[in-house]
């Protein structure tokens, strides 16, 4: 049984490179999305957001001296390309998944429109949603906390590089130790990095729980999403 009726699912872009040094790995998003596919199988409903450090990143070379928010496009952008890889891939899977823009690009991918978000997901169907919030100085983490309330989702769940929220970022500090559970106001408060501020802040002030898991953990997001106990629990 399903601990959640309703999910938002931020998942890391950059982990979609897998072992390449940028874009998309085959193998990669092929697990990501029979991850998801487990966890619809449950009957639980799933909204997406992904990120677009795979690609952005790799042409982040480029932006530098950019004006900042062209450059936020061009991130923007980049997690529209994710998406129809992520949303083609489900496809491929046997999933029904539709794309929605914050950015209007409607020859490629269909605008978000709130209401028809909340049908597709009412009729099973898998939503990413692409563009992040449709304005440059976020991030996806953002859109991911916006989305998420929007669609009235029980909790965000960020599948990221790492198994959950550390006392300092694992990556740099070795002996870091993970919180089992873990404040808005503490994780803000002590400016852990995990997530950025604003995705924090918006979810505490809508009393909507984040759970911070791996990623590379196979079974670990049906093991979320079923209730057990896996990464860090951030909430009021
Ligand atoms: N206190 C912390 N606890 C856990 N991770 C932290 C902490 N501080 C910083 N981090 C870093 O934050 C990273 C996760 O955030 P980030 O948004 O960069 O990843 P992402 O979800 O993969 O992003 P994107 O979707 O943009 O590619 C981790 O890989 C980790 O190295
Ligand atoms: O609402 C948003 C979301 C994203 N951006 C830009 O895109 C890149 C990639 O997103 P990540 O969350 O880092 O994966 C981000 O760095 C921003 O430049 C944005 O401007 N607004």
């Amino acid at each position: 049984m399903p601990a959640y009726k309703r999910i938002l699912l931020k998942l890391s872009g950059e982990a979609l490179m897998g072992d390449d040094a940028y874009g998309i790995n085959r193998a990669t998003i092929v697990r990501m999305v029979q991850e998801v596919q487990e966890v619809t199988r449950l009957g639980t409903e799933v909204a997406v957001v992904i990120g677009g450090g795979n690609i952005f990143r790799g042409v982040a070379g480029g932006s530098v001296g950019m004006d900042r928010a062209t450059a936020d496009y061009m991130g923007m952008l980049a997690t529209v390309m994710n998406s129809l890889a992520l949303a083609d891939t489900m496809r491929q899977e046997g999933m029904v998944a539709r794309v929605m823009s914050a950015i209007s690009i409607e020859q490629v991918v269909e605008p978000y429109v709130r209401p028809k978000a909340l049908q597709y997901l009412e009729e099973g169907k898998v939503v990413v949603f692409a563009a992040g919030t449709g304005n440059p100085f976020f991030t996806t983490d953002t859109a991911a906390a916006l989305r998420g309330a929007e669609m009235g989702v029980e909790i965000v769940l960020k599948a990221t590089k790492v198994d959950g929220v550390y006392t300092a970022d694992p990556k740099k500090v070795p002996d870091a130790t993970r919180y089992t559970s873990i404040t808005f106001d503490e994780a803000i408060g002590k400016n852990l990095q995990v997530m950025d501020a604003t995705a924090f802040a918006l979810c505490r002030d809508q009393n909507l729980p984040i759970k911070v898991f791996s990623i590379f953990k196979p079974g670990a997001l049906k093991r979320v999403v079923q209730g057990e106990d896996e990464g860090t629990l951030v909430h009021v």
